[in-house]
């Protein structure tokens, strides 16, 4: 059976309803499996040996946050994250990750560019499913930046500044190398070609998820999805 692609709206929905009461989870519990999901993902493309140093751009929202628990889990795994988190909202939650980073001295950085020539992989968890319109600024520019830069991106979910649904309208954004669709791939990267994981939030709702391996918390649907094309 073909994988399923989420609508925004039905990405949301399922979030809300994973949240709620009937479906038990708390936000801490969803985004420690997705930062989990990424980090494995990332250990099983880039070898530690090549790809040490891990810049980790972190948008305003829960993608962000996903962000920050894939840093802390890398940094088990033997990376050497840092982390640029321009945007930071007053939420207990993003400030406990934060402090997590910290307490292991994983560096943050406020420079984008300087950044580029330091680390041999960027991930991606600026924006995730509820990403709308024009890029604002800052993000603007720092889109722009990882247009640019010459490093293998890995995206959280969903490249940030794709349309979640219509996807890379007019080439707008950049075109990362991985990407880790978490709960199910959205719409918007049905035309993705690169290495593609499932990152296993939840097996409900019908999505048609293929049986995970072992005690992996994802599993490589690159195959699966060029199969569709
Ligand atoms: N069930 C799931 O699928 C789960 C999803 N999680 C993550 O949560 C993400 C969704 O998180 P959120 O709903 O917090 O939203 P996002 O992290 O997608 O982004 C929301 C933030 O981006 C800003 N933003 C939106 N459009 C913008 C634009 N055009 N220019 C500049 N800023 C813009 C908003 O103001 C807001 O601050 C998912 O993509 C996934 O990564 C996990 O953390 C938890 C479980
Ligand atoms: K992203």
């Amino acid at each position: 059976m073909a994988l399923k692609y989420l609508t925004q709206k039905i990405a949301q929905t399922i979030d809300e309803e994973l949240m709620s009461q009937a479906g038990g989870f708390s936000i801490d519990q969803l985004m420690e499996l997705a930062g989990f999901s990424v980090a494995q993902a990332i250990f099983r493309t880039y070898d530690k040996s090549k790809f040490s140093r891990v810049l980790i751009c972190c948008g305003p929202g829960n993608n962000g946050g996903d962000g920050l628990v894939a840093a802390r889990h890398l940094f088990h795994f033997g990376y050497r994250p840092n982390i640029f988190y321009p945007r930071r909202p007053p939420k207990e939650l993003y400030q406990r990750l934060v402090a997590q980073c910290e307490n292991l001295k994983i560096p943050f950085t406020d420079n984008l560019s300087d950044q580029f020539s330091r680390n041999d992989l960027i991930l991606d968890a600026i924006f995730g499913f509820s990403f709308s319109g024009e890029v604002k600024a800052p993000f603007d520019q720092i889109i722009q930046d990882l247009r640019e830069t010459k490093l293998p991106i890995a995206s959280v979910d969903i490249p940030s500044a794709w349309d979640v649904e219509k996807g890379n309208v007019d080439g707008r954004g950049f075109i990362p190398s991985m990407l880790v669709s978490l709960t199910a791939p959205k719409l918007g990267v049905k035309q993705f070609d690169g290495i593609h994981f499932l990152g296993e939030l939840e097996k409900k709702y019908g999505l048609n998820i293929p049986p995970y391996p072992g005690t992996d918390q994802v599993i490589d649907i690159t195959n699966l999805t060029k199969e569709k094309l």
